[in-house]
């Protein structure tokens, strides 16, 4: 029998402002069973607010990344459900600044419960506020992914992704920070599974144009650039 619902699992840095309302909105998708939040680290209130908002929280001691979040929170989940003597069920990785938007990620779930794809990832629209990249990490990241596969990613970066326990397992243990998305893409493709980009009408808090905006891009590009060269990308042989 095919599994009705999802278990959600939302990385979190300091995210108190906004994690209320991502949860809320994630909770009250109808292919939701759980919601885990994973606050990795965080030095605001983040892993407080999520617990009042009716997450099952999982706390990092220190900041590790957010692959390492997630895979604490596939973790917890798999255990839960262990518990509970129920099957693994499809994973949701949500990111935790999407507020209310969360709440348009049923188009994730549909296609991965009904069996159309093995991963979907939304894509996004344009954000209401302007960033400050200029689409290195992101060309990096398609192009890469491209040359491995031959799939061309529309939004090759995007954390909001629906995925079969299969897979999750294809992927894991998941690249390491920032290239955790672009690996996922790569190795589930690689194991001969269907992924799909779907349009998604969310909205998420945007890296700016300042020098904290461009060392988090420094960061992602390093992540994705490692996650390509250990599955064999090799920048310096063109054609
Ligand atoms: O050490 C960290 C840093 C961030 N996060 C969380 O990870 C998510 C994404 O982080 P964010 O700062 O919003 O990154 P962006 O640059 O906006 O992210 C884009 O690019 C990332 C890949 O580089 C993807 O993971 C994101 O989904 C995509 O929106 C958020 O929920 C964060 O709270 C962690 O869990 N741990
Ligand atoms: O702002 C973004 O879209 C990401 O941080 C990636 O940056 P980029 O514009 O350099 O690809």
């Amino acid at each position: 029998m095919s599994p009705t619902r999802v278990a959600a699992v939302v990385p979190c840095k300091d995210e108190a402002d906004r994690i209320a309302a991502t949860v809320r909105a994630v909770a009250a998708l109808p292919a939701v069973g759980r919601v885990v939040v994973v606050d990795d680290g965080s030095t605001d209130a983040t892993a407080a607010v999520a617990r009042d908002a009716g997450a099952d929280v999982v706390r990092h001691e220190r900041n590790r990344g957010k692959a390492a979040a997630l895979g604490t929170g596939v973790a917890h989940v798999r255990g839960l459900e262990r518990t509970a003597g129920e099957d693994p069920a499809p994973l949701l990785f949500v990111d935790g600044d999407l507020e209310g938007t969360a709440a348009e990620l049923g188009v994730l779930t549909d296609a991965v419960l009904s069996g159309e794809a093995a991963m979907t990832i939304a894509t996004l629209p344009a954000q209401l506020t302007s960033g400050g990249g200029r689409g290195l990490v992101v060309g990096l990241a398609r192009d890469g992914i491209e040359r491995l596969t031959g799939f061309r990613a529309v939004q090759p970066l995007s954390g909001m992704r629906c995925l079969t326990p299969r897979a999750y397992d294809a992927a894991a243990p998941l690249a390491r920070g920032w290239g955790v998305e672009t690996a996922l893409t790569v190795d589930v493709l690689r194991a001969g599974l269907t992924v799909l980009e779907v349009p998604c009408e969310l909205q998420h808090r945007v890296s700016g144009a300042d020098w904290r905006g461009q060392l988090h891009r420094a960061g992602q590009y390093r992540d994705v650039w490692l996650a390509l060269v250990r599955r064999g990308w090799r920048p310096w042989h063109r054609g």
